[in-house]
């Protein structure tokens, strides 16, 4: 018998955890409308999320964002703002720490590339069952203007504990 090493927020040593990956998440929000993408690879292929990635060596988490959503959908994400981090431990040890940010504006038109297919939706329209489960939980917060501190415990795709902190308004 195996015993689950992570199977609670509260098992774990926050103070010293360090992620094995370090990604961001950028979700474009214009006229009412939100930009996702179905993801074709990576972490999450096959389900829809905001367009990101992993960050190279030597970027910041803002440069690492803005450059995954030209990679995947060549366009460029301007009047950014910063949102908050959300800390992932799943339980067979894997781990990320994701960076999540909003923009209101862009350059250039959202297309189809290897890793992403572009896809608008309503604001009141988010499709969170073909999201990650974590997603229907702090994307709420984006929308709103909010920041926020999140920690969730994941067994393959599926959430088994979280702890949210609502930060507040973002910072002007
Ligand atoms: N649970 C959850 N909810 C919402 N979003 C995510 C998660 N877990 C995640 O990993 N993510 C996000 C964070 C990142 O944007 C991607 C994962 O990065 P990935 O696409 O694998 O990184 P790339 O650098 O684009 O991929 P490769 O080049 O390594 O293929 O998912």
């Amino acid at each position: 018998m195996t015993t689950a090493l992570f199977d609670s927020v509260s098992s774990i040593d926050w103070s010293n955890w360090k992620a094995k990956d370090i990604a961001t998440l950028m979700f474009i929000i214009k006229d009412g409308k939100i930009l996702l993408i179905r993801k074709k690879r990576g972490l999450g292929a096959g389900k829809i999320n905001g367009p990101g990635g992993k960050l190279d060596p030597g970027e910041t988490p803002e440069q690492c964002a803005v450059r995954e959503v030209q990679e995947e959908l060549l366009v460029t994400p301007e009047n950014i703002s910063y949102h908050g981090i959300s800390l992932f431990q799943f339980t067979d040890g894997y781990s990320i720490h994701v960076y999540i940010f909003s923009a209101t504006d862009f350059k250039g038109t959202p297309t189809e590339t290897d890793e992403a297919i572009p896809l608008w939706f309503e604001l009141d329209r988010i499709p969170y069952q073909e999201m990650w489960e974590d997603d229907g939980i702090w994307l709420p917060l984006v929308l709103k203007g909010q920041r926020f501190h999140g920690k969730y415990i994941f067994d393959g795709d599926s959430m088994v504990d979280h702890e949210l902190v609502n930060l507040g308004p973002l910072k002007k």
